[in-house]
């Protein structure tokens, strides 16, 4: 489900947009100030932000500057002041589309409709990116991994990553993308586990409308969105076999065509799939096609797990560390040379991304401006305390029950099953009898509820 934040003080203009966004399928969250948009970014983001220009505190072109800035978004700032500065502001500071109030309901629902789609259809990695997805890394496993990434990122061969889970296999195939001459075209990811398996096809092919229930218009998949670009396939292991069939046929013609339609597309897409798995074992076992691996793993580039190259630890820590207190807005901290060496020593299943993770939650709870390795007690086991989301609940719930919004309990519900589920599954490598045992929930019960979810918002992921 897409997650949408209005910010505007007049509660009957929030009121009616949020209704009308929630019936078209949308997560709506309410705010009645710019700052207390500010606190909620520092939990989380929106996938689309609405906002008044002007409002008390913060007012919206500051919100859309920071949201620009961090490359959240897409923004839409709607305002009863439609002069040529405020506009022209607003769309310099990066906003999507400017609605002029009093505004047509169904035309704001269009215009975050198309927000949207673009952001959706254009995942072209912005320009920051080179410093926002920096590889990092010094030692020999890594260098040799950038030898790899400077010696086949300009050729269009398929590449194949493999390696743990959280080991930067997507920052690589960004880094691929980035140093080729596709630069300038779309760089689209999908993340085979995240998708329920009947929604795959269309998502990589397309479907013109009418093609199956829920099928309202016609959708590009990811196979047109990446033309002349870079198609990304996480977990690639997990394809189911029909569509890896259908996948391998795609990639033996360069030609498909999309779900209920007649029309023959033709792509010049360049594939970097990756997957954590042993994908030789996947084929002796029968759920791997031997051929469609044959034709991804045509380079591969295997990725160290984190215990393997511990020497990249402090440098990541760092860069962890100052990358939290710079997006949360947090006073820049240091490691003590015992938190430092305790850091070294942990091990990190969940490899980088576990690092990255501690180090966040270090920049929040440590108290002083020098962690200390007596701050790793709480949080040396890997795991959020328990307090943690909790109060972070508790800060919601009262900051919703104070602006009178509708539907507390549903909405919380309905994220904290999302979490799960989605946490869950890619966990299990989107296995839902694995997810729903591991969650301690029946299978109907999460299919139910992954049902649910996709009622909302057919066909996306
Ligand atoms: N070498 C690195 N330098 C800097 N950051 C890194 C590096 N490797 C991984 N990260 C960070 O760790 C996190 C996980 O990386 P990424 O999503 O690329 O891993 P992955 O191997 O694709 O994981 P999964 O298999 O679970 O999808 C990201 O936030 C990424 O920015």
């Amino acid at each position: 489900m897409t997650d949408i934040w209005i910010a505007d003080d007049d509660r009957g203009v929030r009121f009616v947009l949020a209704e009308a966004l929630r019936d078209a399928g949308h997560a709506v969250r309410e705010f009645s100030t710019g700052d207390a948009v500010r606190a909620a970014l520092t939990e989380g983001h929106p996938d689309l932000l609405v906002t008044d220009v002007r409002m008390p505190g913060e007012d919206g072109l500051r919100l859309l500057e920071e949201l620009t800035r961090r490359n959240i978004g897409p923004v839409i700032v709607m305002s009863a002041y439609t002069d040529v500065a405020t506009t022209a502001a607003a769309y310099r500071a990066g906003a999507a589309d400017y609605i002029a109030k009093p505004f047509d309901l169904d035309l704001a629902v269009e215009a975050v409709e198309r927000a949207l789609a673009a952001a959706r259809e254009a995942v072209v990695v912005p320009a920051t990116r080179a410093e926002t997805h920096a590889l990092l890394g010094e030692s020999p496993a890594m260098r040799e991994v950038f030898r790899l990434i400077g010696r086949v990122a300009a050729s269009d061969l398929n590449v194949l990553i493999t390696g743990e889970t959280g080991t930067g296999k997507e920052l690589v195939a960004r880094a691929l993308h980035d140093e080729s001459a596709r630069r300038g075209k779309p760089y689209v990811a999908l993340n085979t586990a995240a998708i329920p398996s009947e929604l795959l096809e269309s998502e990589l092919f397309g479907h013109e409308a009418g093609a199956f229930t829920g099928a309202t218009r016609r959708h590009a998949g990811r196979f047109e969105q990446a033309d002349g670009g870079t198609l990304f396939l996480d977990e690639i292991g997990d394809m189911p076999l029909a569509l890896q069939t259908r996948l391998l046929r795609v990639l033996a013609g360069g030609e498909f065509y999309r779900v209920g339609g007649r029309e023959l597309m033709h792509g010049n897409v360049r594939i970097v799939a990756a997957t954590h798995q042993d994908l030789e074992a996947r084929v002796a076992a029968g759920l791997f096609r031997a051929d469609l691996k044959h034709r991804l793993d045509v380079v591969r580039i295997a990725l160290p797990s984190l215990r393997d190259r511990r020497a990249d630890i402090p440098l990541l820590a760092k860069h962890f560390l100052a990358q939290a207190a710079a997006e949360l807005n947090l006073p820049p901290k240091r490691f003590s040379r015992g938190a430092m060496k305790l850091i070294e020593q942990r091990e990190y299943p969940g490899n980088v991304r576990e690092l990255e993770n501690l180090c966040r939650r270090l920049a929040v709870i440590a108290p002083g401006v020098e962690i200390q390795a007596s701050d790793l007690g709480g949080v040396a086991v890997g795991q959020p305390r328990g307090t943690e989301w909790t109060e972070a609940l508790r800060a919601w719930a009262q900051d919703a029950l104070a602006r009178n919004e509708p539907d507390i309990h549903t909405r919380a519900r309905e994220a904290l099953d999302k979490t799960l589920l989605h946490v869950a599954l890619i966990a299990n490598d989107g296995h839902r009898q694995h997810a729903a045992a591991a969650l301690g929930v029946g299978r109907n019960t999460l299919t139910r509820k992954l049902g649910a979810s996709r009622k909302r918002r057919p066909a996306k992921d």
